[in-house]
């Protein structure tokens, strides 16, 4: 069964909502430029409101593997997704910070960029259209190249996911600007999102 991470997440509201939808993964960005930004002491706040059964990622970009090390050690977060320019040589030096799980996050815009994806050494691969969060989709034909499972992101919300999953078939789904109006997150497009999913199919009402 495919899974399911709503990222992006920032407030209290946003955590009852993810405990009453039960995905797999929700996402805290700590990316300073962010208008998704929490802070670790904000983000340590929420995942205490959260199901321990819902895993909580952060997401970096370029962050120094010391820092998102203490997060993951502290148990603020459960997994890092490398979401910048992040090379094998950094992986390398955050396994010796950590052995918590590594989601590094591909831009898909060739068959290239796939067939690197595909070697990475983090335990997770994420294939998004760009630099993150920003609603783009990618050429999804460049799917057709990859062997690994993958977190499958990237313009993804109510109207697509469907098609998304069952051609697919990813390890998870990842969405974030696909379940927001106006900026923050929307209770029931992340109630229809969660409920397409486990479905397959999309809803009628
Ligand atoms: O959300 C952000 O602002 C962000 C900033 C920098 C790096 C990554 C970021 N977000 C990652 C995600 O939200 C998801 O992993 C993914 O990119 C899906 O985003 P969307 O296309 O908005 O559904």
């Amino acid at each position: 069964m495919t899974g399911i991470k709503l990222c992006g997440l920032t407030r209290l509201c946003d955590m009852e909502a993810a405990n009453e939808l039960k995905p797999e993964y929700i996402g805290f960005v700590f990316a300073a430029k962010s208008r998704r930004y929490v802070t670790p002491e904000q983000a340590a706040g929420l995942r205490q409101a959260l199901d321990p059964a819902i895993l909580a990622v952060g997401v970096f970009v370029n962050e120094d593997p010391e820092r998102v090390a203490e997060l993951l050690n502290e148990g603020i977060i459960d997994l890092a997704q490398l979401h910048g320019n992040e090379t094998e040589t950094y992986i390398k030096r955050l396994r010796q910070l950590t052995k918590k799980p590594l989601i590094q996050a591909f831009s898909v815009d060739s068959a290239q960029a796939v067939m690197q994806a595909q070697e990475s050494t983090a335990d997770y691969i994420l294939l998004d259209s760009g630099r993150g969060g920003t609603g783009t989709v990618f050429d999804w034909d460049f799917l057709k190249q990859i062997k690994r499972p993958y977190f499958f992101a990237g313009g993804l919300d109510i109207g697509n996911v469907a098609e998304a999953v069952e051609r697919f078939h990813p390890y998870a789904v990842d969405v974030s600007s696909g379940i927001e109006t106006d900026g923050v997150k929307d209770r029931e497009k992340m109630r229809q999102f969660v409920t397409i999913v486990r479905s397959g199919r999309r809803e009628t009402r």
